[in-house]
């Protein structure tokens, strides 16, 4: 049979049931949909990108990869790679990072390409750590693919605690070489993306040894396969950690040095340096060598409203168009969606999908503006930052890995299928809770940030002047929570300051037991380790506030009307949701009362209600096309059975009506049975 692409399975003209969704809508979805992408512009300039691609079918896959083993999937995707970088010129302009980025994802999909790292954090991490001169040697490089990146930190010892990493790059000032070394099993490097077989260079976090003194983790940027051969050089070993969970196009990689040495100018010296003679200069901040990191947390955010958006795409389109049990008897099979459970389900995960579209614009253009101020010098800001792009990833990942399981729940036994492609974007979408910091260190290290502020409010104020997002802490509630007495349906002040409340008195609740275990003299450290849960709760309070503070700000920014009043709607059910998750921490110091926890979740229903003529048309309004999706269950068009069973009879198992081995076993066996029953 020949395979076909998802794309051009059969099309019949669309599904009615979807197409009297559609006729449905209070709003232009273009204009929505030109609200969450920046402009109308943007959004032309999407649809122009995706037509270049369904024009060209080089720039398809063969047939569905999730028909392909590891070895076929890494070649495709690599050759996808190249045409994808062959296109770019003609198909993008190329100085548009986010037109960059939705032409690669159309073509090389989600599960990772050879690139993947080079672009996200190989060349970050130069920028951030390579000074001038070395910049000028290794960007324009980058820049050009003369060479494959990738980003070499985490080991399989250690991956969090940074300062116990092992691997070391001992000077040797006779030489002025780096003497890279692996001097254990658990210093082994793990994980990094792209080094098992596609990367020939890496950035390399190593223990920086001069003079006998360490001076801690610092980055080097070391050539770790031969240019021509792309044999590993002699003094590494490498290779691929193995299939994973999801992101199997992606060759996470181990590496491990023997005495491998490298120049002296392979240190990334643009915050620390060493001089020839081996004497180490520190950097201005400490920190200032995991900015990269800081900048993939911040893009995260936005990345998990892409994956949430489109398995709720999927779950939405297929609940109109499935039709299961009745609501009347003997009044018809009802549309999934018109189940109040499935709405429940269902649209508060596009909410959230809005609020993190917008929580990951403000994270990015608040990275782009501090490492502004740090390039003049200034670090004052560099904390802020730090604390909230590590509050906003934990709470978007992990509510994204829980949003997307539930769009897949809601499709019942399809969902279960790879035809619909929930569990792809689920297992690349969860890999988010532990890469770039596993969440629960980063609600802890925004935990730090929280401790200082109480500090300074038991203190009588703030030693500087707060953030936007922070300046609540050194308020005072009111008495208390105005939740369902100040209604309007578009003001949720009072709301939002319950959560203020709510977070502040969290935030001194956990500092006070801190310091109660403390006076009974208790160690700091282990007191810290015994109110990690309270601080826990304290920076997930915190990260509510932002990002219903955020939200609110792009609402209020909205110009067109219908879409306002759209927008309006999904923030109403974002907030009133978020007071159902929070509801133990509003009544547990009777800052509210169980009527206002009713009224908030009757606000639930209400709204639901109203979205749900909308549901299908906010969902188009996320201008994912089916490519994008590769999802049969959310194809635009609605028509899922046909193509189901397209997919299924696509399936290589299905190239045999009898499978080569049957007789051997089954038909053997079936047959000897027979034999011996007539014996
Ligand atoms: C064309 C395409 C272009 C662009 C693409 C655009 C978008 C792409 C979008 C997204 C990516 C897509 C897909 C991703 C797919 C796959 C994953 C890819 C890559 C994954 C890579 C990795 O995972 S790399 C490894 C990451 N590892 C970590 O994150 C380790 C986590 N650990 C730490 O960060 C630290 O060790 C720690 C913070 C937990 C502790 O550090 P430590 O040094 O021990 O510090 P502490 O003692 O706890 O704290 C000391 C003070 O330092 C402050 N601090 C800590 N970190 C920072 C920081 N980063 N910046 C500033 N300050 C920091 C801390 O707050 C303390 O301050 P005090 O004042 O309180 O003392
Ligand atoms: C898909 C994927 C891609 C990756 N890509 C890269 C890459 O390109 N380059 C790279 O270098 N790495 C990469 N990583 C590695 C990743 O960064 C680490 O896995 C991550 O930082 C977590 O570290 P860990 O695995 O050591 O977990 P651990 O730190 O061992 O965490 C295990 C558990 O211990 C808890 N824990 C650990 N420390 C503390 C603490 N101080 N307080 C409280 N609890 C704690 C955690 O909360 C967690 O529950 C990738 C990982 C994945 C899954």
């Amino acid at each position: 049979m020949p395979h076909q692409n998802l794309n051009t399975y059969i099309c019949a003209g669309d599904h009615p049931d979807i197409t009297e969704e559609r006729k449905k809508a209070t709003f232009n979805t273009d204009n929505f949909a030109a609200t969450l992408w920046g402009t109308h512009e943007k959004l032309e300039r999407r649809r122009e990108i995706a037509k270049y691609v369904e024009e060209h079918p080089e720039l398809h896959d063969p047939y569905p990869t999730e028909f392909m083993d590891r070895q076929e999937s890494l070649e495709n995707v690599t050759r996808k790679t190249l045409l994808w970088m062959e296109h770019a010129e003609n198909a993008i302009d190329i100085s548009k990072q986010e037109e960059g980025f939705y032409f690669g994802t159309l073509i090389t999909g989600s599960q990772g390409h050879p690139l993947s790292i080079h672009l996200i954090m190989a060349i970050p991490a130069l920028m951030n750590n390579a000074d001038e001169e070395q910049l000028d040697e290794w960007l324009p490089k980058a820049i050009n693919r003369e060479f494959v990146a990738t980003y070499s930190q985490t080991e399989l010892g250690h991956g969090t605690n940074l300062s116990k990493l092992e691997t070391t790059a001992t000077y040797d000032p006779k030489t002025e070489e780096w003497i890279l070394d692996t001097p254990t099993v658990t210093a082994t490097k793990w994980w990094p993306g792209n080094l098992g077989k596609s990367a020939n260079y890496t950035v390399v976090m190593a223990q920086l040894i001069t003079h006998g003194k360490n001076y801690g983790a610092h980055p080097f940027f070391v050539q770790v396969r031969d240019e021509k051969t792309h044999q590993p050089l002699p003094g590494v070993i490498l290779g691929d950690i193995g299939p994973k969970f999801g992101m199997n196009a992606n060759d996470n990689g181990f590496m491990q040095f023997k005495k491998f040495r490298i120049p002296r100018r392979t240190m990334l010296m643009k915050n620390a340096q060493v001089l020839p003679d081996g004497t180490y200069k520190p950097p201005l901040h400490p920190k200032l060598g995991y900015s990269s990191m800081i900048f993939v947390r911040s893009a995260v955010v936005g990345l998990m409203s892409l994956y949430l958006g489109q398995a709720a795409t999927i779950a939405i389109r297929y609940s109109v168009i499935r039709r299961q049990g009745e609501i009347m008897p003997n009044a018809g099979e009802v549309k999934i969606l018109d189940y109040q459970t499935q709405q429940y389900r269902l649209i508060p995960q596009i909410a959230r999908a809005a609020a993190f579209r917008f929580a990951g614009i403000f994270a990015l253009e608040m990275y782009n503006t501090v490492i502004h101020e740090i390039s003049k010098g200034n670090m004052d800001a560099l904390a802020d930052l730090h604390a909230l792009a590590s509050g906003l990833k934990a709470v978007a990942t992990f509510q994204t890995a829980l949003g997307i399981e539930q769009c897949r729940f809601a499709c019942g036994g399809h969902g279960y299928s790879l035809a619909s492609g929930l569990p792809q974007i689920y297992s690349v979408a969860v890999g988010g809770c532990t890469y770039e910091g596993e969440n629960m260190v980063l609600l802890l290290q925004l935990a730090r940030y929280l401790r200082k502020r109480a500090i300074e409010i038991k203190s009588g104020g703030p030693k500087e002047k707060p953030t936007e997002l922070s300046e609540y802490l050194f308020k005072t509630s009111a008495k208390h929570s105005l939740i369902g007495t100040n209604v309007s349906s578009t003001n949720f002040e009072h709301v939002i300051e319950s959560f203020e409340h709510v977070a502040r008195r969290l935030t001194l609740f956990a500092h006070s037991k801190l310091e109660k275990l403390e006076q009974s003299g208790m160690e700091h450290e282990i007191a810290i380790n015994q109110t990690a849960v309270p601080w826990r709760r304290a920076s997930h309070a915190h990260t509510r506030v932002a990002l219903t503070r955020i939200f609110a700000h792009a609402v209020q920014r909205t110009t067109d009307i219908a879409v306002k009043e759209v927008l309006q709607d999904l923030i109403k059910l974002y907030i009133y949701y978020e007071v159902g998750e929070c509801a133990a921490e509003l009544l547990e110091d009777g800052f509210a009362d169980g009527h206002q926890i009713e009224f908030a979740k009757d606000q639930v229903l209400e709204v639901l209600e109203k979205l749900r003529p909308n549901a299908v048309s906010i969902v188009d309004s996320f201008d994912f096309n089916d490519r994008e999706l590769n999802s049969v269950l959310g194809r635009r068009d609605g028509n899922v059975y046909e193509n189901l069973l397209a997919w299924a009879k696509s399936s290589p198992l299905n190239k045999h009506d009898v499978m080569p081995f049957h007789h051997k076993y089954l038909g053997k066996m079936m047959e000897d049975a027979r034999e011996q029953s007539k014996m």
